[in-house]
């Protein structure tokens, strides 16, 4: 039995015993595929399909939780926000100026601010100055302005005043008002369960008085950066190289809608790697690295070592087309409805990995999360955005007026062109000519 899983920055030394499997013959051909051994659903799922799976395999969203506002960001409404008041709750003045009853002049008595309750109704032929947001008293028909109003100071002894109108149009009735219930109605339902919590759902929510909203639990993840060559800090040397995918994947994976409650540096050996993902605390483990048929690539063994499902095995897509999906039953059983846990495994190459991310991981945390499916988003093609032969191919592209223009530096390796994008490009085999819709997917921070 190994021990735990390293945690970051603590290094397996290097003489330590490595748990390899069988060990691995360079020179022998790829080994014949075994029925038995791996389930394998069909070489190379198409990318769409691919994308669709992992939609799917989130399943029924996770519980519901009641959140105070301030924490609630990043969920999904469980429920549809339905009006707890009308908006504006009163009729409102839109304007500094006058609240005016009937037609003008009219005799001026007190103010009103925001915050203030009108003492009494207006009569006609009467105003009274008003503060933009202030309830409007009953009886007012209409707000003037301050810059289309003049006063005259009466010399009748009671020391009033009288407001005319020198406005270019005369005062129609509801000028600058704000009725009652104009932007929504008390019950009346204004976004659908599934939305997701952004800052403008926080105001719409707070305008008609939710101080707690139903949200779906966000999906923890745990992230494993598979490899001996990592380091965590410094520059690259004597072959290491810096963990790009940490710094990465954690805030776009958080800003996915997921919670991420651990990274950790996994050693290749493949007890380690087994042990870490039997007894993860997470919903979701994502994985980098360790995909592909190399001596110390043994994601798919340990996979099969706990007992993992294979709902996807390698993609038709360009970069990451190593990329994986499985499902792994939980020992002991967990609370009836608890769902499997799921195991995303993106290739270590990093746009390869950010190929995966988009295609994989952010469905699948989307629907575990209960964010709705949002509309595919389509832009006209700046240029030529070349493609694979047989593949499809993501490509990071700029967005601008034209459309979606390519962007040097797109290798699988290489993330130059990817911290430039405005998206990742979905290009069809075969690639698309100029001035044509290409879909896009989102990247991180974009
Ligand atoms: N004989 C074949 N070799 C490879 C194939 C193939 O079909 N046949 N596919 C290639 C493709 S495509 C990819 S993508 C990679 C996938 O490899 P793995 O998922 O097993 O990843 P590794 O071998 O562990 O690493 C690949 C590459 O990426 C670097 N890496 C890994 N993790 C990180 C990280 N966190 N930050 C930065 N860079 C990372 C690693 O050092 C390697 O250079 O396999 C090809 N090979
Ligand atoms: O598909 Mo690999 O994922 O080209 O880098």
């Amino acid at each position: 039995m190994k021990g735990p899983v390293p945690v970051s920055g603590t290094p397996r030394g290097t003489d330590a015993p490595r748990d390899s499997g069988a060990p691995f013959d360079w020179d022998a051909p790829p080994a014949a595929p075994d029925p038995g051994a791996r389930q394998r659903p069909a070489p190379d799922l198409p990318w769409a399909q691919a994308r669709r799976t992992a939609r799917r395999s989130g399943g029924h969203p996770l519980p519901t939780l009641d959140l105070d506002l301030c924490d609630a960001l990043g969920h999904a409404l469980a429920q549809p926000l339905v009006a707890r008041t009308d908006l504006p709750p009163f009729d409102t003045s839109a304007m500094d100026g006058w609240a005016v009853a009937g037609p003008g002049p009219w005799r001026l008595h007190g103010r009103l601010l925001a915050g203030q309750s009108p003492t009494g109704p207006l009569a006609d032929g009467t105003a009274v100055r008003i503060a933009t947001g202030a309830q409007l008293p009953p009886g007012a028909t209409a707000v003037l302005r301050r810059e289309h109003g003049a006063v005259e100071r009466r010399e009748d002894g009671e020391g009033g005043a009288l407001l005319h109108d020198r406005a270019p149009h005369p005062a129609a009735p509801g000028r600058d008002v704000r009725p009652r219930g104009q932007e929504c109605r008390h019950g009346e339902p204004l976004l659908p369960a599934g939305t997701s919590v952004t800052p403008s759902v926080l105001g719409l929510a707070a305008a008609t008085g939710y101080d707690r909203l139903t949200v779906h639990r966000r999906p923890t993840v745990e992230l494993l950066l598979l490899g001996d060559e990592l380091l965590e800090a410094g520059p690259p040397r004597d072959g290491l190289v810096r963990d790009a995918l940490g710094p990465l994947l954690l805030p776009w994976l958080d800003a996915c809608g997921a919670r991420v409650i651990g990274r950790r540096m996994v050693k290749d050996d493949l007890g380690l790697l087994r042990d870490a993902l039997r007894h993860s605390p997470a919903d979701v483990v994502v994985t980098t690295g360790g995909t592909a048929a190399g001596p110390v690539d043994f994601l798919h063994q340990a996979l099969t070592e706990v007992g993992a499902r294979l709902l996807v095995d390698s993609v038709a897509v360009r970069p990451g087309h190593p990329m994986l999906l499985a499902e792994l039953e939980l020992e002991p059983a967990p609370a009836p409805g608890t769902p499997a846990r799921r195991v995303v495994g993106l290739p270590g190459n990093p746009l390869a990995a950010v190929a995966g991310a988009a295609t994989l991981a952010v469905p699948l945390l989307r629907a575990l999360g209960g964010h709705a499916d949002g509309s595919p988003r389509r832009v006209p093609t700046a240029a030529e955005l070349p493609g694979h032969p047989r593949d499809t191919r993501l490509l990071p592209v700029r967005l601008t007026e034209q459309g979606a223009h390519p962007l040097a530096f797109d290798g699988p390796a290489m993330l130059r062109g990817l911290a430039l994008a405005d998206a990742l490009a979905v290009v069809p085999p075969g690639g698309l000519p100029a001035a044509v819709p290409v879909e896009l997917l989102a990247v991180p921070g974009r």
